[in-house]
């Protein structure tokens, strides 16, 4: 699995962790930015990190900003993508489980760096049930093309 990930300046330490809990759990991934706590728009960043999950270059990816819900909006903004903000491990599941989330948000001026740390990999090894689940991802994507001519 490939995991694309960024954060805004509000999220960026908590970025720094889930890269320490990718790393320390041999998951690839590539860190899009940004690389400190100077301020940058988060739109920017999701944008890229919703792209590369968009166009299939990553399985999965990660956003942080300082509450989550910024990079969340940004990132469903983009047809394909279902950007999931969860700040517990039954909605990190869930998100999975009945959303086929592939992106998750969290933000780090709500949680700590243990929690996150769960969230990720309770996120990472669940997986899509399908079933019911998948005629209302349907009606998702059939909302998409109703309003994205681009959508794929
Ligand atoms: O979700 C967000 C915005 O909706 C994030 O929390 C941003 O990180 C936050 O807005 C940044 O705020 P700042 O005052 O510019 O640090």
């Amino acid at each position: 699995m490939k995991v694309a990930i960024a954060s805004d300046h509000g999220g960026f330490k908590l970025k720094e962790e889930v890269a320490s809990f990718l790393r320390d759990t041999g998951i690839e991934f590539k860190d899009f930015g940004t690389f400190s706590e100077e301020a940058v728009d988060y739109p920017d960043l999701a944008l890229v990190v919703a792209e590369a999950v968009r166009d299939g270059d990553f399985d999965r990816g990660v956003l942080c900003c300082g509450t989550g819900i910024g990079v969340a909006i940004s990132a469903n903004k983009v047809p394909g993508v279902r950007a999931a903000l969860c700040h517990d491990t039954f909605s990190a599941r869930a998100s999975r489980e009945h959303n086929c989330a592939n992106i998750l948000t969290m933000g780090q001026r709500v949680i700590g760096p243990g929690l996150a740390r769960d969230i990720v990999s309770t996120w990472l090894q669940s997986e899509f049930q399908g079933g019911r689940h998948a005629r209302r991802i349907s009606k998702i994507e059939a909302i998409e093309q109703k309003y994205n001519r681009c959508s794929r």
